[in-house]
């Protein structure tokens, strides 16, 4: 369980959703108004502890999923992938539905204030302090609104950096029948990935934060890249 410090700002503080779906059309002028949001002291559990929150990106069929799996596997981290989170949200008859079913099936994505609020929902309701947050933030809209809105940044990156043609032919044989899964759809997402989410692992990449997995390979040979991260890492994993 999570509590916030008294002075944390909660979603209904900010603006409005009409400022933050502004913002998600207007991005050149989004990086000026999100920086006006009050910061707000960082989460913290319920036993005080602070959560070590990893962030997992990549291009569309680059493996993210599966490599979650196995660091759930390993070093029982809590996974939080923000693509099934707006689908389930998008099925469980919530007004944001339809808005979330045409974003996905255009490629597009889908305006901050959604897609914090399921993560941060799933965050306090969880016992675990160890989270992987898979396919977030997938532009710098997402980034500042997570920071601004939890008060935290990750305190690693994992960026699994995968050719297009590979990609495209692993999406092109997931076979779960996502309505995202088809050529025409992959071309869009390939692009937004470009455009959006590049830059957010740059911005990371300064920071000293990115670890960038191969992901060519077997899903276990490109395990073994991603385990010495964590094992780097395992003083802070079990941080008090
Ligand atoms: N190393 C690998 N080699 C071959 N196929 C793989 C490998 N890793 C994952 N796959 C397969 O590729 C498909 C996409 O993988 P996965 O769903 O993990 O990617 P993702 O990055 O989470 O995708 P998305 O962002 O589109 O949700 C799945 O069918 C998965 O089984
Ligand atoms: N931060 C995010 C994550 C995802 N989306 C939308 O969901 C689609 C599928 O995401 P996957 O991570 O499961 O591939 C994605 O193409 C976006 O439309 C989003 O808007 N914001």
């Amino acid at each position: 369980m999570w509590r916030r410090r008294p002075t944390a700002t909660s979603f209904s503080s900010l603006k409005s959703s009409l400022f933050f779906t502004r913002l998600h059309f207007q991005q050149a002028s989004q990086h000026s108004a999100i920086s006006r949001l009050p910061s707000v002291p960082p989460l913290q559990q319920k036993d005080g502890r602070c959560p070590f929150i990893t962030f997992v990106l990549g291009g569309p069929g680059s493996g993210k999923g599966t490599q979650c799996t196995k660091i759930v596997e390993t070093f029982g981290f809590k996974h939080l992938s923000a693509g099934d989170l707006l689908r389930r949200e998008m099925v469980s008859n919530s007004a944001y539905g339809s808005m979330i079913l045409n974003t996905i099936k255009e490629g597009r994505i889908v305006p901050s204030e959604v897609t914090v609020k399921l993560i941060l929902r799933e965050m306090e309701s969880s016992d675990n302090h160890k989270f992987l947050i898979d396919g977030f933030p997938r532009c710098e809209e997402n980034r500042i609104a997570f920071e601004k809105v939890a008060g935290a940044e990750p305190d690693i990156v994992l960026f699994f950096d995968c050719p297009e043609d590979e990609m495209v032919k692993r999406v092109l044989s997931r076979n779960q029948g996502r309505i995202d899964d088809n050529i025409d759809t992959i071309k869009k997402r390939l692009k937004v990935f470009e455009a959006l989410n590049l830059p957010v692992i740059d911005y990371y990449e300064k920071k000293g934060k990115v670890h960038r997995i191969k992901a060519v390979g077997t899903v276990d040979e490109i395990f073994e890249q991603v385990r010495p991260v964590f094992k780097a890492c395992e003083k802070t994993l079990n941080r008090s």
